[in-house]
């Protein structure tokens, strides 16, 4: 091929290879789209089958896990109300344990948990009497609707409902008081205790005034500072009798009649694994890794539910619609997971930096569903054990079941627990009624804590989340479809789960910088999706393509950007005038784009809203976000450390308007430079 001037030739290169990228990824995008598959949970068969007469329930177990990092950026109050809402949820008490993960082992966490279980004694059995919705009291309180009354006491309603959000009030007002309150009572005993210990002159303690925190101080000291101190376990609340207890009748200082419901409260658990320095602690991913031995140790459960601690229970019958889905006759023993889509409060009306991403949540996974499920989002996932422990699928599982636990459990691979071993095999077993009494030792739980534990061994490889990548939801998703599990994307009414959004907008694109820098990563590992064997479905191979190279289109974009400008730099016109032909083509072209973009938004039931937003975010990312994730992986492949796990600042609490005020404080980010010019 020639042109008058071959100066130009690499240029007209460049958007051919563009066109071709174009067209072949689209295609590829719309072909993982043509087999949606919606899929609804059945309740009340599950309630037919597994509700007993007497009151009880064949349902079974469910570990509960939810992770935080930091007090400030992670505001208290809302984790604390994702801890509430799953105390309060509607799913058999003795059934279901959860573990809250504090990685920054500070008091206040632990201190504010103990203040959420305290209060739950009378919000959980409020919640059963009068059966309210939502049940996480902040967004109960403030709802802007109420259903219908639907509980059993309505004459009693009106007044527990003003002494229960009275409580509330002072239950916030505690919380909100906690960190001054901790810093006061440390000072006093410091003066009072540590004068001549230099070592211990900062410490930080506890309520009782005796004891000082095995966490993170106040003050950074010596074994103490953030990243650097011992694992804490507390079980906060016990696991619960196996028959009801009827709680109090009313009383002068106990206001509310509890007499007619059960007032038992389900297991909780404070964890703050072990930190120290030299080690990579693996963010999240760690976190979780450390939950899974804890909980098997303790409690065991066949199935596990995982929530980031702005993310709160909003339909009290969300667990039980996941496990309908793992129970399902069909395709439930090979689910691996059922996820939930993610939905935000308190985004702004017009979802300007495209938050909800319903285009993704709502038309992505939906397609994905009908192949071989939707992929892992991090949060609102309920997982069956033994997958996370990667063991196969039945329809893969050879004939001879020995030979193959042999061949795949490799010696090590789960580290030096016996008592976690032992445990494996009955975390297969979904028909245990009665949890298994915790009969493992104080020693063995603080092992399973530790950074050494994992030293050498399959953890964040083969076995639980996956580390050292910027998304680990995605691969520990891809990992468990490799090995040819299925996963259920599963939808409700109201929403399941609800959780808070970055507000502003420098947070927002960093946070598209982790997904997309973490998407390429994943390309380049191998957790590539062209390295899997065939239990892969190649239609869902093609997504995981699609999921992980999607930010290289940034460069095309990019050049198609500066091609109308090119006579700056040399004078001279690279560019064709258009001719019709040309533009009859184009027209068509982008008229049909939009038409299929119109028939997946009708059929999604989205709005033409959400549609614009995506269109608009994708060009925000891939002009300003994705060149940066493409640097990142060069920087990578160099040796270079690149993006890492930054912590997404939730928005601060206060009143709606003040909140939103948020959307316009934009710290100037070198991200954006690029889309503005
Ligand atoms: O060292 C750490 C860092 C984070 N977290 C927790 O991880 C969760 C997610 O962090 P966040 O900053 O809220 O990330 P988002 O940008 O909201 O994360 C989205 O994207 C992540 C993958 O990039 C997923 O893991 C999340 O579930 C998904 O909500 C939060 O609960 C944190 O408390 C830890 O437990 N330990
Ligand atoms: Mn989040």
């Amino acid at each position: 091929m020639r042109h008058r001037d071959s100066d130009a030739m690499w240029l007209w290169w460049i958007s051919v290879v563009g066109d071709l990228w174009f067209g072949v990824t689209w295609l590829l995008n719309q072909i993982t789209k043509l087999r949606p598959r919606k899929c609804v949970p059945s309740i009340s068969v599950l309630r037919d089958h597994l509700d007993q007469p007497d009151g009880g329930s064949d349902l079974p177990l469910l570990d509960v896990f939810i992770n935080t990092v930091d007090p400030v950026d992670e505001p208290m109050l809302y984790t604390m109300n994702s801890i509430l809402s799953i105390l309060a949820t509607d799913y058999p008490v003795e059934k279901y344990a959860t573990y809250f993960s504090d990685d920054g082992g500070s008091l206040v966490h632990y201190e504010g948990l103990q203040l959420a279980a305290e209060f739950a004694a009378s919000w959980v059995p409020f919640c059963r009497k009068h059966c309210v919705e939502p049940r996480a009291p902040e967004s109960y309180f403030w709802a802007k609707m109420r259903g219908e009354y639907a509980g059993s006491a309505p004459k009693e309603f009106l007044d527990d409902h003003r002494r229960m959000r009275a409580a509330y009030e002072e239950f916030k007002a505690r919380l909100d008081g906690l960190s001054a309150a901790i810093e006061q009572r440390s000072e006093a005993c410091n003066r009072a205790n540590g004068k001549d210990k230099e070592e211990c002159a900062n410490a930080t303690w506890m309520a009782d005034g005796s004891t000082q925190w095995q966490g993170t101080w106040i003050k950074p000291a010596k074994g103490h500072r953030k990243g650097h101190h011992p694992a804490i376990l507390q079980v906060m609340l016990d696991q619960p009798s196996k028959d009801p207890e009827l709680g109090m009748a009313a009383s002068s200082d106990h206001p509310l009649d509890f007499s007619a419901v059960d007032a038992r409260l389900p297991m909780l658990v404070y964890i703050a694994r072990e930190k120290r320095p030299g080690y990579d602690h693996q963010k999240k991913a760690g976190a979780m890794n450390v939950q899974l031995r804890v909980s098997a140790l303790l409690s065991n459960a066949p199935f596990i539910i995982n929530f980031d601690g702005d993310h709160y229970v909003n339909n009290s019958q969300a667990f039980r619609a996941a496990i309908c889905f793992m129970l399902d006759p069909r395709d439930g023993a090979d689910t691996a997971f059922v996820q939930f889509p993610q939905r935000f409060d308190d985004v702004d009306p017009t979802d300007r930096y495209c938050n909800h991403n319903r285009m993704f949540f709502d038309a992505t996974l939906l397609g994905l569903n009908g192949i071989q499920g939707p992929s892992f989002v991090g949060t609102g996932c309920m997982f069956r054990r033994v997958a996370l422990y990667s063991a196969d699928p039945p329809r893969w599982r050879p004939d001879d079941a020995k030979e193959a636990k042999a061949s795949r459990y490799r010696p090590n691979m789960f580290g030096k627990s016996t008592s976690f071993i032992n445990s494996m095999p009955a975390a297969a077993n979904q028909e245990r009624s009665v949890p298994s009494p915790a009969t493992v030792g104080e020693a063995e739980l603080a092992d399973a804590m530790t950074c050494a534990y994992e030293d050498g061994t399959e953890w964040g490889n083969d076995v639980g989340w996956v580390y050292n990548i910027a998304t680990e939801d995605v691969v520990t998703g891809f990992r468990l479809h490799r090995t040819g599990w299925r996963s259920t994307y599963c939808a409700m009414e109201p929403d399941a789960f609800r959780g808070t959004a970055p507000i502003n907008l420098t947070e927002r694109l960093y946070q598209i910088l982790r997904w997309s820098g973490g998407s390429l990563e994943m390309f380049f590992s191998r957790f590539c999706p062209l390295l899997a064997g065939r239990r892969l479905h190649p239609m869902q191979r093609v997504a995981y393509i699609n999921m992980t190279t999607y930010p290289v289109s940034t460069f095309f974009i990019c050049m198609y950007y500066l091609y109308p400008v090119m006579w700056l730099f040399q004078g001279e016109f690279y560019i064709q005038r258009p001719f019709q032909t040309f533009a009859l083509f184009v027209v068509v072209i982008i008229a049909t784009v939009e038409l299929i973009g119109m028939v997946e938004i009708r059929w999604a039931g989205l709005t033409l809203l959400d549609w614009v937003r995506n269109e608009q975010f994708y060009i925000i990312g891939t002009t300003g976000v994705y060149p940066m994730a493409m640097l990142h992986i060069l920087l990578r492949s160099l040796g270079i450390k690149g993006v890492s796990f930054k912590l997404t600042a939730k928005k601060l609490t206060g009143g709606a308007r003040e909140r939103l005020a948020e959307l316009y404080d934009v710290q100037w980010v070198p991200l954006l430079v690029p889309t503005v010019v």
